[in-house]
């Protein structure tokens, strides 16, 4: 059997992970803090030896820049690189641009978890031509732009993208390095875990933290998916669970 290696990275923080707002499909910048996360990340990588050859990012820039300091870091920064909305964050409708805890507030602890953490419960549409809808963006020319987004809605456009463009890197036999966001590797962590509807609720992703998975030839894992500084990610991730409080 040949192992293929996959390197989960979600993005370093962002300007609007700072704020605490809902970010979803607008593309805002990563904070000083975040370059510094990504920086780590390649430096992680560096020294457990695993330099990825292939790169697939979002098309958004808090992934794509994460990638390049992430691979300038171990001198990965010539790798080849694919793109795709496919890995972009989950849409996040019309609660794009608000104020998590402020929400939570308004609509009460219940309503807020449902829309950041249930399967399959979307938050309301975003209003066309309203000030963070993407539906005129050139990036996605040609694409059905969402109006809102559950995680349910996220496995359905991300699964062609694992079976292809990722699936042939992974058997090329590349290292391949995925840098995209919270909600769209729940949604493929999900797939390569085997985890339920409902479990999937209490899965948090930290920024900058890589995930380390090795494939069998189905492209199943053969072990647990594994953070190089497990300790760092446990206590990020708790921090990711407690936005909005
Ligand atoms: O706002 C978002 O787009 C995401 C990730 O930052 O937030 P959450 O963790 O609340 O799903």
């Amino acid at each position: 059997m040949t192992e293929h290696t996959l390197v989960l990275l979600r993005h370093g923080e962002s300007d609007w992970n700072q704020k605490n707002l809902f970010t979803g499909w607008v593309d805002v910048d990563l904070t000083e803090k975040g370059r510094e996360e990504a920086r780590r990340g390649g430096r992680l990588l560096q020294e457990a030896g695993l330099l990825p050859d292939v790169l697939h990012t979002s098309v958004l820039r808090r992934a794509i820049t994460t990638a390049n300091l992430a691979l300038d870091a171990c001198d990965r920064h010539w790798i080849p690189v694919r793109r795709s909305w496919r890995l972009n964050e989950r849409h996040y409708g019309a609660l794009q641009g608000l104020d998590k805890a402020a929400t939570r507030e308004k609509y009460g602890e219940e309503q807020f978890m449902l829309w950041r953490r249930s399967f399959d419960t979307p938050p309301p549409p975003i209003e066309p031509g309203s000030e963070f809808d993407q539906a005129g963006d050139p990036r996605y020319a040609g694409i059905d732009v969402p109006a809102t987004e559950c995680l349910a809605d996220v496995i359905p456009r991300l699964m062609p993208y694992w079976e292809g463009e990722l699936a042939d890197d992974l058997r090329a036999g590349h290292t391949v390095l995925v840098t995209a966001h919270g909600n769209s590797l729940r949604a493929l962590v999900k797939h390569l875990d085997g985890i339920g509807d409902d479990e999937i609720a209490g899965l948090n992703i930290p920024t900058g933290m890589p995930l380390v998975y090795r494939l069998g030839d189905d492209l199943m894992p053969t072990g647990p998916g594994e953070y190089l500084d497990p300790d760092a990610a446990a206590e990020a991730a708790a921090a990711v669970a407690n936005q909005g409080r």
